[in-house]
């Protein structure tokens, strides 16, 4: 077996450079656990199948784009059912948690949850906790039956509520341990996944037989490793209603320009996604790339230039964009949520307002600005007919794995599989949009918008550590060291 560093990092280390990220289980730390035969080998729907399980050592890659002489790289375990279980139907108690904003799927990842643990493996114990990780210790919990869950995908939100701040570790343990709940399914972003670490950290102290899953959610996309969140899709598919409606009204006057803000407090996936898919977006501003309004290449030179070329403007811009160009007008310690997250000012009424101050001032060019917030309405969406069968998968993934006795996991897409990744590998740091990526240039080559950036600036960008994101294209992002395209690089493995 590999060397354990601490209890989340399990590494197996193979030839040509392989490296299995393992993620953890119940026998490590509770010996001669009983096993079952899984009993999907009875279950009708599955018997068509020739190959019932995963194998033992399947593993996905975490990099694709590889080189002759690349070294394998790192590898997540893959999901899926296994020979045999740990939990004997009867055995199970399982309870689900979903945590933070709102994101279309939740309650289609809730109700694959259920229906997979009462059909696929006869467990019929499944509670709701109610309002995310204070209802383990404040609030009565649901009971979950594939009849009460019937048709939730079909409606957004999340039926067992959802919370901020709230965390306490050990009352939220202690409400595991008192319940004798044996299967914990997390739902929820950042935040979230850093609590169910925790929360397997204390499991683990205690020896509990308890199986810890996450399964990622955030409809900003800020979750690195996995190729993309759940609701992602949808979001990106609704905001095109709301763009194209900025897009009607600004071309419909003199001088129209419609200013569309969409969720990302941190990363601006949506805005950039939604920005290509659309191809009627004439700038899109995100929290990754900082721009400036007044001056020789800033944004009211490019709106009068765009202006006077087409007679209109659609600018897309991602809520956590530009907070540093807003005064602190914040209420004193207002500043963060009760999970520790920023709290955002208005950025689209900001810069709604200075880009109308301005061309008053000058009042050479009239215009007739309209300003659309659709951020809560496409959060609070169900999610489209892709997500929810991404939603299943990642559910019916979670299933199998914790009764397969994995924990301290999250149930993720790589590379376009299913896998288990371990939770620090989630936690360690936020996926971001990359501007000096492919990505990114396509972006600002759809709009024709400038960079916004001195050359002081781009070469910051360039220098960035961060390595790229699922999203991205990846055969050009920089080293992150040298600089320099990957095949200029020895064994690049940033990319
Ligand atoms: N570093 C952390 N450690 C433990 N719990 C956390 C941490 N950060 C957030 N949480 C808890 O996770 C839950 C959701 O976090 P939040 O950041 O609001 O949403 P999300 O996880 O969806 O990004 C909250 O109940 C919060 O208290
Ligand atoms: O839900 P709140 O407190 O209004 O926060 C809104 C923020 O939550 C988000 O929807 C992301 O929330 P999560 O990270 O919890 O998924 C951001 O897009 C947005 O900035
Ligand atoms: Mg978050």
């Amino acid at each position: 077996m590999g060397d354990e560093t601490n209890s989340q990092i399990k590494v197996v280390s193979g030839p040509a450079g392989y490296v299995l990220q393992d993620v953890p289980h119940l026998n490590d730390y509770i010996p001669d656990l009983p096993t079952y035969p899984n009993p999907l080998r009875s279950n009708p729907a599955y018997s068509v199948v020739k190959q019932y399980f995963v194998h033992v050592d399947d593993t996905v890659p975490q990099k694709i784009v590889v080189h002759k002489e690349s070294p394998r790289g790192i590898h997540f375990r893959r999901a899926g059912p296994r020979q045999k279980v740990y939990f004997d139907a009867d055995e199970v108690h399982a309870c689900i948690v979903t945590c933070g904003g709102l994101c279309p799927g939740l309650n289609t990842v809730i109700r694959e949850l259920v229906c997979s643990l009462y059909h696929m493996y006869g467990a019929t114990k499944v509670l709701g906790i109610d309002g995310g990780y204070r209802g383990f210790y404040s609030r009565n919990s649901i009971t979950l039956t594939p009849k009460v869950v019937n048709d939730i995908h079909k409606r957004g939100g999340t039926i067992i509520g959802t919370s901020r701040g709230g965390h306490d570790t050990s009352k939220i343990v202690d409400s595991i341990q008192d319940r004798g709940i044996n299967q914990v399914y997390i739902i929820g972003g950042d935040g979230t996944l850093k609590g169910a670490a925790a929360i397997f950290e204390e499991v683990r102290r205690r020896g509990l037989k308890v199986a810890v899953v996450g399964i990622p959610k955030t409809i900003d996309n800020d979750i690195p490793v996995i190729d993309r969140s759940f609701g992602f899709d949808t979001a990106v598919e609704e905001a095109q209603r709301a763009i194209n409606a900025a897009h009607v009204e600004a071309e419909s006057v003199e001088n129209g320009v419609g200013v569309v803000k969409l969720m990302g407090r941190y990363s601006g996936f949506i805005a950039m996604y939604a920005t290509l898919a659309s191809r009627d977006v004439d700038c899109c501003l995100i929290p990754e790339s900082p721009f400036f309004l007044e001056g020789k290449g800033g944004l009211f030179e490019y709106v009068e230039k765009t202006l006077k070329e087409n007679g209109h403007m659609v600018i897309v811009i991602a809520e956590g964009a530009g907070q540093e160009l807003l005064s602190g007008s914040l209420q004193p310690g207002a500043e963060k949520d009760p999970s520790g997250n920023r709290q955002l000012q208005d950025v689209g009424l900001w810069i709604s307002n200075r880009i109308k101050e301005h061309f008053a001032k000058r009042n050479k060019m009239v215009l007739t600005l309209k300003y659309i917030d659709p951020t809560y309405m496409i959060r609070a969406i169900p999610s489209n007919a892709a997500d929810n069968v991404y939603c299943t998968l990642l559910a019916q993934s979670a299933v199998h794995g914790a009764m397969a006795g994995y924990t301290g996991y999250t149930s993720g897409l790589v590379n376009g599989r299913q896998t288990y990744i371990p939770f620090n590998r989630i936690t360690e740091r936020q996926n971001k949009v990359v501007i000096t990526d492919r990505m990114w240039a396509r972006l600002l080559s759809s709009t024709n918008q400038p960079s916004f950036l001195g050359p002081k600036e781009m070469a910051e960008a360039i220098k960035e550590e961060e390595p790229p994101t699922g999203l991205l294209d990846g055969e050009n992002c920089q080293d992150a060291h040298s600089g320099k395209p990957p095949d200029e690089i020895e064994h690049s493995n940033t990319c």
